[in-house]
């Protein structure tokens, strides 16, 4: 059973259609919306929460009608924004014991849930310090504590990565795969940036200029390339010579050689072409697809589509909107962090 579906979900503020007619299923598990800055990603989960009337079309969260069951919905689900309003004041401990009992939890539990939610984002030291001092990466962990403390089915976290530095970047998207998989809460996460979505989701759901682009399990985006990926020890351009002589497509990829698969044989060729030159050989593997290569850029010119021929994706033009191997729209050009 989908914990999310929508149908000709629509979003129309003055001057602007946020969301168009918007129909996607979403299954348990952790789930990427990703979508540029203004995409609508925020105003979908606004709408899914019952916080936001939609102009048009219907949408249900854990078979709740956002509609009519808004306070069910925000009683089993947690929620990230994206900006925080955090009392400077208070310490987490203080914060998220509240925000526990606002959610009807009682004080011995609210405590308790408290202590042992802040223990998981990685907090419990400093939770006794007031909120004021923290840096970016303590807050969003704090903002993270307060929607997982009432024990929720699911959590909408948006932009749970925002202003974090590549290692803060890290531990959080570890975390957040963690929330989905030791502690079976199933997460909707967005963000901008495709690449980073790729290791922590188990499926991506992307909208642009608020229309659905893609729904898709992570790994149909990342299935086998026709690519086989060698390495050896030394005697990379050696072997290389001796590869393309036997008629392989070969190309070099820093230490790593790069062999297009023509079938059974190209793995015998490359082992006898190891033997024979006495190469010690690393490895040699399938190189899988990254998702940010699904929206890989064309290069300028004629006829230059570039999305590679997988199944995963279909042949043509790289979609409206779609601008960068990291980012999708137009909200700016930034490669995606992670892959
Ligand atoms: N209350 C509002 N009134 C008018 N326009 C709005 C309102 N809320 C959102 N919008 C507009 O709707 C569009 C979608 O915004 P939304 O915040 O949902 O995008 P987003 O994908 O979450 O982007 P970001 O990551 O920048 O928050 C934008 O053009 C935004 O300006």
């Amino acid at each position: 059973m989908p914990i999310i579906a929508t149908q000709g979900l629509t979003m129309r503020f003055p001057g602007v259609t946020a969301l168009h007619d918007l129909t996607v299923a979403v299954e348990p598990g952790v789930v990427g919306l990703v979508g540029a800055n203004g995409a609508g990603k925020s105003t979908l989960i606004k709408i899914l929460l019952g916080l936001l009337p939609a102009t048009a079309g219907q949408a249900s969260v854990l078979d709740l009608d956002v509609a009519r069951q808004g306070p069910l919905i925000r009683e089993r689900v947690g929620y990230m924004p994206e900006y925080d309003c955090l009392p400077p004041d208070v310490s987490a401990t203080e914060f998220v014991v509240h925000m526990a009992r606002m959610s009807g939890l009682p004080p011995t539990s609210a405590r308790e849930r408290a202590a042992d939610t802040l223990r998981h984002v990685g907090l419990y030291e400093e939770r006794y310090r007031p909120i004021g001092g923290y840096s970016t990466g303590m807050r969003q962990r704090v903002k993270l504590a307060q929607a997982l403390v009432h024990d929720p089915r699911l959590v909408f976290l948006d932009e749970p990565t925002n202003g974090l530095d590549p290692a803060g970047r890290d531990e959080m998207l570890d975390l957040i795969r963690r929330i989905g998989t030791e502690f079976g809460i199933s997460v909707l996460v967005t963000s901008h940036l495709l690449g980073e979505l790729e290791r922590t989701c188990d499926h991506v759901v992307i909208i642009d200029g608020g229309r659905l682009l893609r729904s898709q399990a992570v790994e149909a985006f990342t299935t086998d390339s026709g690519t086989l990926t060698v390495e050896v020890e030394e005697g990379r351009d050696a072997l290389g010579h001796r590869l393309a002589a036997a008629g392989l497509a070969v190309r070099p990829d820093g230490r790593l050689l790069l062999v297009d698969v023509a079938g059974e044989h190209t793995y015998d060729l490359i082992r006898d072409a190891v033997v024979e030159l006495d190469l010690s050989l690393i490895r040699m593997e399938r190189r899988r697809h990254h998702i940010e290569e699904v929206f890989a850029t064309p290069p300028p010119g004629p006829g230059t589509a570039t999305v590679p021929p997988h199944a995963a994706v279909p042949p043509g033009p790289v979609p409206p909107g779609v601008v960068g191997p990291g980012v999708v729209g137009p909200g700016g050009i930034e490669r995606g962090h992670g892959a």
